[in-house]
């Protein structure tokens, strides 16, 4: 495999990325203009919504959501209660948000199963900003090469240098949001790269990792492969080893976005009937806390500047 430029075929290739994305200029596009935020951003769908929410005792502030018992009446009716209110949340807080971001992007860290793709996706299209998955982009540039068989026909240490380069050049754009793999985070060079954006750490149970993994196989996981039992047994164990050796490491991140948190706060009593975009919507809310904090804005524009100058 190429080892230069493992990105720039993937970005400049990409369609979906808008010519002033792939150039780092910044954009004045929908999400971006604030003078009318509500008018701009929300259809009159989103305003009948927001109005007839007002009936209900869903509250929401600058710094928190909360669901109260009226919203999550029982197990039965928390998802579909969901679906119902957080379209319209995740889309205000994606404007609150984008003022402090200003474009730098949002790295995703988190162990396999964490959800950083799926919930990197919504955070994404809510701030109009691109999603890239670093796997997918190693894989692209390996001319369609899976992780898996990177893993057996290299070596583990060989995808890791990928996963290094791949992360240092995502560290020169802007307006990402970045899908890390599982162990990203055992290497410090990475964090240096990701330190130019804004790190989340999706912090999940590992029994609740398990039980996804084992749901949809273990075929793009090779880590995972060399462990016998049942497919939740099998993810479980060896979860658990990778969880005790990078434990630390994840905490590195700016933020924390802890699934058993989000449960407690919104009564849920199953983390698993918490959907995707109220974890974005905490993830978004994480990230407005952490960037409203003066000193952590000052360090976080410090190391984003350094970025911006590779960038021209
Ligand atoms: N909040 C969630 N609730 C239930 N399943 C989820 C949730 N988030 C992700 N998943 C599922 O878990 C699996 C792993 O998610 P993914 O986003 O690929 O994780 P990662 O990118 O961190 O490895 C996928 O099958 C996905 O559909
Ligand atoms: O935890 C890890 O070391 C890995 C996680 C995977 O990504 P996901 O976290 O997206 O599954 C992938 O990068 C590779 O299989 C190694």
């Amino acid at each position: 495999m190429e080892a230069s430029s493992i990105c720039a075929s993937s970005f400049s290739n990409c369609s979906w990325v808008s010519k002033s994305e792939k150039t780092g200029k910044k954009q004045s596009g929908v999400f971006f203009k604030f003078s009318q935020e509500d008018k701009k951003c929300l259809n009159s769908r989103d305003i009948k919504v927001a109005k007839a929410r007002t009936k209900i005792s869903y509250s929401y502030n600058n710094n928190s959501y909360n669901a109260p018992s009226v919203v999550y009446p029982s197990l039965e009716s928390e998802k579909y209660q969901a679906s119902v209110d957080e379209p319209f949340i995740l889309k205000k807080k994606s404007q609150d948000v984008a003022p402090y971001l200003d474009g730098r992007c949002i790295y995703l860290v988190g162990m396999m199963g964490s959800g950083k793709t799926t919930v990197g996706k919504i955070i994404s299209e809510a701030l109009g900003y691109s999603f890239f998955d670093s796997d997918k982009l190693i894989e692209q540039a390996a001319g369609g090469t899976s992780v898996a068989q990177i893993f057996k026909q290299y070596s583990e240490s060989k995808f890791r240098d990928y996963e290094s380069q791949v992360l240092g050049e995502l560290s020169m754009m802007r307006r990402l949001v970045v899908a890390t793999g599982g162990g990203a985070v055992i290497r410090p060079i990475n964090w240096k790269y990701m330190k130019h954006g804004l790190t989340v750490w999706l912090d999940v149970p590992l029994e609740a990792l398990a039980r996804r993994i084992a749901a949809v196989g273990t075929d793009s996981r090779p880590l995972l492969h060399d462990e016998s039992g049942d497919p939740y047994t099998k993810a479980l164990l060896r979860l658990s080893t990778l969880s005790e050796e990078r434990g630390e490491a994840y905490t590195n991140a700016d933020t924390r976005v802890s699934l058993e948190h989000i449960a407690a706060k919104l009564g849920v009593r199953d983390i698993s009937n918490l959907t995707p975009t109220a974890i974005a919507i905490e993830a978004l809310v994480q990230i407005e806390n952490f960037l409203k904090c003066d000193n952590n804005s000052m360090v976080f524009a410090r190391n984003s500047q350094f970025s911006h100058a590779k960038n021209y």
